[in-house]
């Protein structure tokens, strides 16, 4: 399959801070997940796909547009929806207005057509019954979706998501969830996130990133693979373990090595995260 988009090499430095060092991937249809810890890199990348900061070195491809020239920059920006890390919303423009004033930008020059396509979105996300209420009024769920909404307008085929589930309640982050996955039904959506449980549920490819650099790049399914046969059950903190906690049953699920006889128990995704992260230098170098 054509990748929609393809990295090679990307690298960008902040002062001496290297917050992308060396990046090369390719994303295809369907939801993938960026997981990584704090400072790690990835708003540093979803800024750069965007196309929002240029690389110090490396070159990347969106829909076959080279974002490098003014004219494929212009071109990738039409083909591109970006919900940010903090979306610039006028508190007291209405939902409505809101996604209009991106769709002007987005250069939707005729009025009518450009008033359907912002109905449409509100209603993709469910806001059509509040379009007309003003933003301030509205809660953080509701403000994430119409931030989605602002970035569906167009139908864009690449959809970059900066941390759009964090500070939503859980009822919330599983009606966004539903929304970022229909996203993804023939569109290539890149999500930025902290919660694993995001990936397994949506994501059928996960990019983890440390210290501005990739540290795997697989399924969903093979991260978790790599904490078959390094998660175990003992009644009392293991100390061989690099992560270890009691759980609700009162026993504890160790990470790590197990020692001989361990009682081994089924990982999760969260796990391979850990043992991918560990080791890596997570520290961004200066
Ligand atoms: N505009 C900037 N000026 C200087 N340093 C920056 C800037 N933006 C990011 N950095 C630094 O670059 C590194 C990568 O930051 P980035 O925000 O991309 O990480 P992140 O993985 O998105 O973190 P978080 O999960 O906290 O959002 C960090 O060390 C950060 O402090």
């Amino acid at each position: 399959m054509t990748p929609t988009v393809s990295a090679s090499g990307l690298s960008l430095h902040y002062g001496r801070t290297r917050a992308l060092d060396d990046v090369s991937l390719r994303l295809t249809p369907g939801v993938t997940g960026l997981l990584g810890p704090n400072g790690a890199g990835k708003t540093t990348l979803l800024r750069v796909l965007a196309t929002a900061v240029p690389a110090d070195r490396g070159a990347f491809t969106v829909l076959g547009h080279d974002p490098g020239t003014s004219r494929g920059r212009q071109e990738v920006r039409r083909r591109l929806g970006y919900l940010p890390q903090t979306p610039g919303f006028h508190p007291d423009f209405t939902a409505f207005e809101f996604v209009d004033y991106v769709a002007i930008l987005k250069e939707l020059a005729d009025r009518s057509a450009r008033h359907r396509e912002v109905r449409r979105v509100l209603e993709e996300v469910d806001l059509g019954d509040v379009r007309g209420r003003r933003i301030k009024k509205l809660s953080g769920g509701m403000r994430q979706r119409v931030a989605l909404a602002a970035a569906l307008v167009g139908d864009p085929g690449f959809l970059v998501l900066d941390e759009p589930t964090v500070g939503l309640d859980p009822e919330q982050r599983m009606r966004f969830r539903e929304l970022v996955a229909g996203a993804g039904e023939g569109r290539t959506v890149l999500l930025s996130t902290h919660q694993t449980e995001d990936v397994a549920m949506l994501c059928h490819r996960v990019v983890v990133m440390a210290a501005g650099a990739v540290r795997f790049d697989g399924t969903p399914a093979e991260l978790t693979a790599r904490a078959a046969g390094r998660v175990w059950s003992s009644g009392e903190r293991d100390p061989g373990a690099k992560a270890g906690w009691r759980t609700g049953a009162g026993t504890f699920r160790n990470v790590g090595d197990p020692p001989p006889g361990a009682e081994l128990v089924e990982p999760a995704l969260e796990d391979g995260y850990l043992l991918v992260l560990d080791g890596a230098d997570t520290e961004v170098a200066a």
